[in-house]
């Protein structure tokens, strides 16, 4: 019945924008009657507290805690944390949520203490204590610090002179793992030392948390440049920074890397923080950094190698940004891979090339690049969704192997140690 009055008003709104004021003003005993709620501040009659709330007719607004948060009325029926709405064993919605009536308002709504009581119109009652408010509404998730990271350049990163964790130590102790994905999280990469050089301790590493991700690579990976795969990781040539799997509609979250072996000349590691480059590109051109984070682009794995017959295929921008903090939690970005560009109009096309080019730019300034010659014994983790990685060309036999992981279990990891992810 609202929904209906509700649109009514709007119609007779658009009315009066277009300048049909004498009908509106007709009817205007009518628009009384559309808030029949007495709209007033409540006052909590604990001062300490300093909680004032007010019933609009389409939704409930809450001052508190130097917030000012506003809520739907939908949205407060169907997050009611009663047992018969929600399981809290198994913190799962028992309610229906489409049984909720869209245009749901609620008969009254009083605090006690730190609670709010809702009573709906069927007489169920929910209610809110007004931490839990803050901390789940969406001013509140705004103001909300965001992961927290260190963005790093070379000489960042060297100065922070972040310690490689002993492989025993990780292993066996809660706080060497916790220490390990601190760095992790921080930096998006991090070492183990000491590893015995073979697959089978990687994998034991990788194990200690996370679930291994399979991919067409197979689980563990083992290589060297024998050209097994139609891919130039296969060969000996330099390969300029990127990151992983930009062909999968989710690229791999986490890659380790062991090398096993090398005997002969260069083959070091580059890394750049892809997010410390797109930061700088923020900062320059913010609309160059929103063209990344919006023009969809597809990368391809198209592969015909013996058994090995693959075509995969991503698609996604260069910069993923959370669309309600505007954090960037994922930059795809692999020149190699990127396959043809028809997802946008030709005057986009070029404005995108100007902002892949002014990320380019960052992301190969000279100090932006941290080199590093992987030894065995030496485990990398590199975040494949913010570190980019590249390597120099090689001579002689060289072995590397390693995985990628499943970024969920990396993290679920990390919460379970504590730590924010
Ligand atoms: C790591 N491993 C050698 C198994 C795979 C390499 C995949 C290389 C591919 N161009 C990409 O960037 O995804
Ligand atoms: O050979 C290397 O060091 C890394 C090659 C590479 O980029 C990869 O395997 O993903
Ligand atoms: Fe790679």
């Amino acid at each position: 019945m609202w929904c209906h009055r509700l649109s009514h008003l709007q119609s007779r709104l658009r009315d009066l924008l277009r300048g049909q004021v004498t009908h509106w003003a007709l009817q205007q005993s009518n628009f009384k009657s559309l808030f029949p709620l007495a709209i007033y501040w409540h006052h909590t009659a604990s001062k300490s507290l300093n909680c004032v709330w007010q019933q609009h007719e389409d939704h409930f607004e809450l001052q508190y805690a130097n917030n000012v948060m506003r809520f739907d009325y939908v949205w407060l029926r169907d997050h009611c944390r009663s047992a018969s709405c929600y399981n809290s064993k198994t913190h799962q919605r028992s309610l229906d949520t489409a049984s909720v009536d869209l245009c749901i308002q609620p008969k009254t709504i009083h605090l006690d203490e730190a609670t709010l009581f809702f009573t709906w119109p069927d007489g169920h009652v929910t209610r809110y204590d007004l931490d839990w408010l803050v901390k789940n509404s969406y001013e509140g998730q705004k103001q909300k610090v965001i992961q927290p990271r260190i963005l790093w350049n070379a000489e960042i990163y060297q100065q922070a002179q972040v310690p490689a964790i002993d492989f025993q130590t990780f292993l066996e102790t809660k706080e060497g793992l916790k220490n390990f994905l601190q760095n992790f999280l921080l930096y998006g990469i991090a070492f183990v030392e000491n590893v015995p050089p073979t697959q089978e301790h990687t994998e034991k590493l990788a194990k200690r948390i996370s679930l291994i991700r399979e991919t067409i690579y197979g689980r563990m990976w083992f290589f060297t440049s024998d050209f097994s795969r139609g891919d130039t990781a296969y060969t000996k040539l330099a390969l300029d920074r990127h990151t992983d799997t930009t062909y999968f509609q989710e690229p791999c979250g986490i890659q380790v890397f062991h090398c096993l072996k090398h005997e002969g000349t260069g083959g070091r590691t580059l890394l750049v923080d892809g997010f410390y480059a797109a930061e700088q590109v923020l900062q320059k051109a913010p609309e160059e950094f929103e063209l990344l984070s919006k023009v969809p682009l597809k990368h391809e794995y198209i592969e015909n190698v013996g058994e090995c017959q693959n075509h995969m295929i991503g698609v996604g921008p260069v910069l993923n940004i959370y669309p309600w903090n505007k954090e960037l939690y994922l930059i795809r970005y692999n020149n190699y891979d990127r396959a043809v560009i028809n997802t946008v109009p030709y005057d986009v096309v070029h404005r995108w090339y100007t902002a892949h080019r002014t990320l380019t730019r960052e992301l190969r300034r000279p100090e932006n690049e941290f080199w590093v010659k992987l030894k065995p014994g030496k485990v990398l983790f590199i975040d494949n969704w913010r570190v980019l990685h590249g390597r120099e060309s090689f001579t002689g036999y060289r072995q590397l192997c390693g995985c990628y992981l499943t970024r969920d279990d990396v993290l679920n990891t990390a919460r379970l140690l504590g730590l924010q992810a």
